[in-house]
């Protein structure tokens, strides 16, 4: 890990601070008794000020020289104010011996709300009834219940630990797949390797998924995979949308091998106006903004609040990104906390 041996250090930050935030990190710096310089440095200078940082708490997929700033030797730290690592661990990035962290699981209520509302969009037949809504039609449809469905999530970290929670009261089957599958808690019935995935399909109502892109899992759900789930299946996206391959989806959904999608993200954003996406009738599209609601703000600013007084106390940060995996290893994950902490 890291020194916490810098004499003034700089904290550069780089998502949406508001006073408040800025003064809630000040306020923890001099708790910990530590004398920095923090800025704010908005996406406009996010080039000169992070060639001076030793620290950086912001999103990567700003435009950052990372070759000229891994080569300057300064920066000790970055936390990510995403989940997903993709745009963070650059080659030079994942050589150096800068400590990354991730906002793993920091923006886990907004991704399950997000969830929620896609999943529940399509058991109910929203898009259908706001279509007849505005042709002014009264038109009915039999509707379908997350109660006794079986459901699946694909990444069973942050994000899909407590999306389980949210939805374990409504009395469905949650069944869950991780590349490390342990701690299972008692809102899934089972928690399955990665490899039981394929087996897995065939038996489910509505798959979820939650899991980070990394070369493993890009494009996992190719025309084949997509051939296994039932025709009266849903698919929900709410993790990176390389992770299904955008082709195979549009021609499942059209052939009515698929029943629906709620994706929050797309293989590429912003998703191409001329896409075959937007216009199924069975889809709801959002603009990757699972993790957008204005709560997270606050909730990433406690979570680096937290991981500064750790690195200044020399303990293990949270959510310590695995480079060569690409996300945090379980013992490392803030999931694993109550609060983080
Ligand atoms: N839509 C949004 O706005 C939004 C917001 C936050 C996160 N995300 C995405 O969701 C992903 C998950 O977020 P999180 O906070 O839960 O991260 P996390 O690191 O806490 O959890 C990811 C989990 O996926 C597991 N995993 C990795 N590869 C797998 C595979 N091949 N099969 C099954 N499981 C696998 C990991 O072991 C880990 O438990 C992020 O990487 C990010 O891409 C999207
Ligand atoms: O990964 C995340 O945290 C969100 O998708 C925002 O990038």
């Amino acid at each position: 890990m890291a020194t916490s041996s810098i004499t003034r250090p700089r904290i550069v930050l780089c998502y949406p601070v508001e006073s408040r935030h800025f003064a809630r990190i000040e306020q923890q710096l001099s708790d910990i008794g530590i004398d920095a310089e923090l800025i704010d440095a908005g996406q406009q200078h996010i080039a000169d000020e992070l060639l001076q940082a030793d620290i950086y708490c912001g999103h990567a997929k700003v435009p950052v020289p990372w070759p000229e700033v891994v080569a300057q030797g300064r920066l000790q730290w970055i936390q990510s104010s995403a989940a997903g690592m993709d745009h963070c661990l650059t080659p030079e990035v994942v050589a150096s011996d800068i400590v990354v962290t991730s906002a793993s699981g920091v923006l886990a209520d907004q991704v399950a709300e997000q969830t929620f509302a896609l999943l529940f969009g399509l058991l109910r037949s929203l898009p259908v009834f706001f279509r007849a809504q505005q042709a002014h039609e009264f038109v009915r449809l039999p509707t379908r219940d997350l109660h006794r469905a079986r459901v699946g999530i694909v990444g069973f970290g942050g994000n899909g630990r407590r999306l389980a929670e949210v939805l374990a009261p409504f009395r469905c089957e949650l069944i869950a797949t991780d590349l490390f599958p342990h701690d299972k808690p008692e809102t899934v019935s089972q928690l399955l390797p990665a490899e039981a995935l394929d087996g897995l399909l065939p038996t489910l109502d509505v798959l979820i998924l939650t899991a980070p892109l990394t070369d493993q899992t890009c494009g996992m759900f190719d025309a084949d995979r997509l051939a296994r789930l039932p025709s009266h299946a849903l698919l929900i996206n709410v993790a990176r949308g390389a992770i299904v391959q955008e082709k195979a989806l549009v021609e499942a959904l059209a052939a009515g091998r698929l029943a629906g999608a709620g994706v929050d993200v797309t293989e590429i954003e912003p998703l191409d106006p001329a896409s075959p996406l937007w216009d199924l009738p069975n889809v709801i599209i959002t603009p990757h903004v699972g993790g957008q609601a204005a709560t997270r703000i606050d909730d990433m600013t406690e979570f680096f609040c937290t991981n500064l007084r750790r690195f200044f106390s020399r303990q293990p940060l949270r959510n310590l990104v695995d480079k060569t995996l690409g996300f945090p290893r379980p013992e490392d994950a803030a999931w694993r906390i109550p609060g983080g902490q």
